[in-house]
């Protein structure tokens, strides 16, 4: 793939899945190969000239709400899982900076030795400067999900488009990891997602997009070259306006 692709963005909000980090098979939790396959696709739509704010997921370590059924008080079980996407968000930033891509991780809780506080005006005027901003720990609130910080974070950035970078090629009419033979869309909007209550995102995630219009677009990132495709605005996976 060439980097001198014209990018369709000037600036976008990457969703990276926390589970995607994990390699099959593997007791490892963060696999550095990936992680340094997935810093070098972005850093090619980063010499492209498209501007970047990242969120990772936690689900390589830990889900809330998969402790709390099993027991756990669930707003402790959410910090754990907001402390689980900081680990991701530093192993990410190591391998941009070895990609050689200038990358600052903000924080939504603060812990000052590691990463810097997320500061609105700070973060975009980072992105001004072709720094990537990686925003770690969520948004700092349990209860709510990663998916729901891209959704908020690319507002506050004014993101034009959210890219969910997951394990599923699109959105389907169901599960298709639960049903086999389910139909995938190329295009859908927010309010038949809803409607459906298709979860491939929370229901909060899709309604913050919806309200604040901002495009999703859903692709499989397993597929090499395929984040960098979306990146520079490639037709690819599910966009959901
Ligand atoms: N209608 C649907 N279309 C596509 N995927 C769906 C659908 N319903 C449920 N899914 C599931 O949604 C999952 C993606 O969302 P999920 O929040 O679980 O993962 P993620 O955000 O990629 O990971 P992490 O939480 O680690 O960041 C897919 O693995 C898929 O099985
Ligand atoms: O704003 C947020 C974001 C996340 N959490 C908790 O972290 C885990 C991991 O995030 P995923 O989106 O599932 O990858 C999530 O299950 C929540 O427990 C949160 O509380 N608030």
């Amino acid at each position: 793939m060439s980097d001198t692709s014209a990018p369709a963005y000037r600036r976008i909000l990457l969703k990276l899945s926390g589970e995607a980090l994990r390699s099959p098979g593997s007791m490892d939790n963060i696999s550095p190969e990936i992680v340094a396959r997935i810093a070098e696709e972005i850093a090619q739509a980063h010499r492209a000239g498209v501007q970047i704010g990242l969120v990772v997921g936690g689900g390589n370590f830990w889900r809330g709400a998969k402790a709390s059924v099993r027991g756990m008080d669930r707003a402790t079980a959410d910090y754990v899982g907001m402390l689980a996407t900081v680990m991701n968000a530093l192993a990410l930033q190591s391998a941009l900076e070895r990609a050689g891509v200038p990358c600052v991780v903000q924080s939504a809780i603060e812990m000052k030795n590691v990463a810097e506080s997320f500061i609105r005006l700070k973060a975009r005027s980072y992105l001004d400067n072709n720094k990537i901003v990686i925003f770690a720990a969520g948004t700092g609130n349990p209860f709510f999900s990663t998916d729901t910080t891209a959704a908020l974070r690319a507002s506050e950035i004014n993101a034009e488009v959210v890219m969910k970078a997951t394990s599923v090629d699109g959105v389907y009419d169901a599960d298709p990891k639960k049903v086999s033979g389910a139909k995938r869309f190329d295009t859908i909007s927010y309010q038949e997602c809803l409607e459906r209550q298709l979860k491939v995102m929370d229901s909060t995630a899709f309604t913050l997009c919806m309200d604040n219009k901002k495009p999703i677009i859903v692709f499989d990132m397993h597929t090499p070259g395929n984040i960098t495709r979306a990146l520079l605005g490639e037709p690819i996976g599910t966009t959901i306006s």
